[in-house]
């Protein structure tokens, strides 16, 4: 993050000077902005920046507790520099935060500058998981930077210390989250498709009860509840492959367009990292775990893969954005499209579908049996009036309270589940574009609109509450979407170990004794457990000292 930092918000020139030093790792930096007090907060954070005139600096300070900074990865320990978050003073004002190259430690020795605090914040959730990583605790006693350490992409400071704000938007400031965000959906993605691969395989092998008269017991995967907790997952998997390949075409569309200071789809960029990286990595955190139940007590241990990759992966529902935090912004910009409906503003992009108001507010879905449901059309109109109503009808009961800002805390709960419903429409559609497309390899096309459907349904299946009370969908048209999905698990059965292995992940990487890619899982897991510590010892330690008095005890006291 240190560099897309200074490439987002660092003039060419000092591009020129930190971007070399970084690729060469003669400088190792971080991205120094939350704080112990303040982390989704951006505009609360405490250190200061205040400039010198008289000596071209500006003073880096920590003036509470709370200012110091807390969680940076590679802050700890590792990094020499940081790109530091801090409210810029000058002239006796408050300009709000900016960004600051600040050198942590020396080159020479790695010790800590003068004026620098910084330690590791400790350890972290799971057995060490994360702990590989020096997230890191950094304090500031009045440390001096030349006013040129100040990235001065988006605004100035003239050497006699007046502010000059550039005619950029300022909100390129957070450009480097937006970055981050869109490549954390492909990373949800392939986190999913690590965590459904074992799962998968693993049920391909694992019987469990089922033959009464002798003969083979039954595979787990062929148990329909087996199948409809994993194939959704496994559609996951593939939905969020492709939303996060179109996001990523989104986001270099929208840089390109920067670098030509056309900044139309600064919002659309904003409202599509922020919503789909909330929404993939809410799904991908509980289905590592729904996968590692879907793998019985097996799944539990650690040599399964599924509790090392839990713990590695349930953050990111929290760092580059609190998952609630950030669809909360993308329910902003869908309260302010609505509010523009009726200027006559056509909406564009990923919210085109809400200029269809008159109709979606008003249409029925025409679906009349389970095979409807396979219909493109039908799921994409019904997803489209679910999502288009929500919205409004959280619009109309903002505007019955006192104010605006009043009306939407009051209303944030519902406008959460508008935007979940809003980003769900866009994986939904994203998917049924990439299905539209020639895809080569004999009988690829038809699996992979097996598992758009599967997508669909099963999400429509399990927020039938939002398609019902929005009028979008009737009782009927649920039950024969559930219907439908339940045919769908029988075609996608015969396919399900082809379409994991097609993620090509190699059994190191998977790391999982029960996905192994020849299934030989019980030799393996017999295998494992013998490399546990605990096993070096035929005789506990500790028998002697604590388990044997003990027993001596018990058996005297027996015979009295
Ligand atoms: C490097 C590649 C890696 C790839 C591998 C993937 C794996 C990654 C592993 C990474 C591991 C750890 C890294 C984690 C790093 C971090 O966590 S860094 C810190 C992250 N912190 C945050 O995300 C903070 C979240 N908070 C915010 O972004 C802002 O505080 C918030 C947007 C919530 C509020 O902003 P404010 O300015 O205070 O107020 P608003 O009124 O809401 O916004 C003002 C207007 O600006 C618009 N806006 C906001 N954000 C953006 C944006 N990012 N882009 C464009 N526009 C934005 C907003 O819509 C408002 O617009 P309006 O005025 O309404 O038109
Ligand atoms: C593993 C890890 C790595 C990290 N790496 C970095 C890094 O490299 N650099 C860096 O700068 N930071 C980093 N962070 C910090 C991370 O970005 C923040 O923790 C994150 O942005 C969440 O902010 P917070 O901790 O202040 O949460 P809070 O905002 O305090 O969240 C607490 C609760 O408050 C709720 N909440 C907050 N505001 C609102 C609101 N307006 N409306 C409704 N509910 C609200 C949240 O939804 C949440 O439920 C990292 C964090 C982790 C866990």
């Amino acid at each position: 993050m240190f560099v897309p930092a200074i490439k987002g918000q660092g003039t060419e020139e000092q591009q020129k000077k930190w971007l070399p030093l970084a690729y060469k790792f003669q400088i190792i930096g971080c991205y120094a902005q939350t704080e112990l007090g303040h982390g989704s907060n951006v505009q609360g954070l405490e250190t200061t920046a205040t400039f010198d005139p008289m000596t071209d600096e500006f003073v880096i300070h920590s003036p509470t507790l709370t200012s110091s900074k807390w969680w940076p990865g590679g802050l700890g320990k590792a990094s020499t520099h940081a790109v530091v978050y801090a409210r810029l003073i000058t002239e006796g004002k408050d300009y709000g935060i900016h960004g600051f190259i600040v050198q942590l430690r020396s080159l020479e020795d790695h010790s800590p500058l003068p004026g620098v605090t910084l330690g590791d914040i400790g350890g972290k959730f799971g057995s060490g998981a994360y702990n590989s990583m020096d997230n890191g605790v950094l304090r500031f006693d009045h440390v001096r930077i030349p006013r040129d350490q100040m990235l001065m992409r988006l605004s100035q400071v003239t050497r006699e210390g007046k502010y000059v704000q550039s005619d950029v938007p300022k909100q390129l400031l957070y450009g480097t989250m937006v970055y981050v965000r869109q490549s954390i959906v492909a990373d949800a993605s392939k986190a999913l498709s690590r965590a459904v691969c074992i799962a998968v395989r693993y049920s391909a092998i694992r019987k469990q009860f089922g033959s009464q008269d002798g003969g083979p017991e039954t595979q787990v995967l062929n148990y329909r509840t087996q199948q409809s907790r994993l194939f959704p997952l496994l559609a996951s998997a593939y939905a969020f492959r492709f939303v996060g390949d179109w996001l990523n075409w989104l986001y270099t569309d929208v840089t390109q367009k920067l670098e030509v200071k056309d900044y139309s789809t600064l919002q659309e960029a904003h409202a599509c990292t922020a919503g789909l990286k909330a929404v993939t990595t809410s799904a991908t955190a509980d289905a590592i775990e729904e996968c590692r139940k879907l793998c019985g007590g097996h799944g539990y241990l650690n040599s399964s893969g599924l509790p090392e990759l839990f713990a590695v992966y349930v953050p990111a529902c929290t760092y580059e954005g609190d998952n609630v935090v950030l669809l909360l912004q993308v329910a902003r910009i869908l309260m302010k499209t609505v509010s523009q409906l009726t200027s006559g503003k056509q909406p564009v992009g990923t919210m085109a579908y809400m200029g269809k108001v008159q109709h979606l507010m008003q249409s029925k879905c025409a679906v009349k049996t389970a095979e409807d449901w396979l219909n493109p059309a039908f799921i994409q109109e019904a997803f489209e009036a679910r999502a288009l109503r929500m919205a409004v009808n959280c619009a109309q009961n903002i505007g019955q309270a006192s104010n605006q800002e009043e009306g939407f805390y009051e209303r944030s709960p519902d406008l959460l589940e508008a935007a979940v419903a809003h980003i769900q429409l866009i994986i939904v559609t994203k998917f049924i574009e990439k299905v539209h497309q020639d895809i080569p390899g004999h009988g690829v096309k038809e699996q992979l609109q097996n598992l758009c459907n599967v997508y669909a349904l099963y999400t429509l299946h399990k927020h039938l509450g939002d398609f019902l009370a929005t009028g979008s969908l009737t009782p009927k048209q649920g039950a024969l979407a559930n219907e439908q999905l339940g045919k769908l698990y029988a075609q996608v059965r015969p396919n399900a170990v082809a379409l994991v292995d097609a993620f090509n992940y190699t059994d190191h990487y998977l790391g999982s004794v029960l996905g192994r890619y020849d299934g030989n899982v019980y030799p393996a897991l017999y295998e494992e457990a013998w490399k546990d510590p605990l096993n070096e010892t035929v005789v506990p330690e500790g028998y002697h000292e604590y388990l044997r008095p003990l027993l001596k005890q018990q058996l005297k006291l027996s015979r009295l």
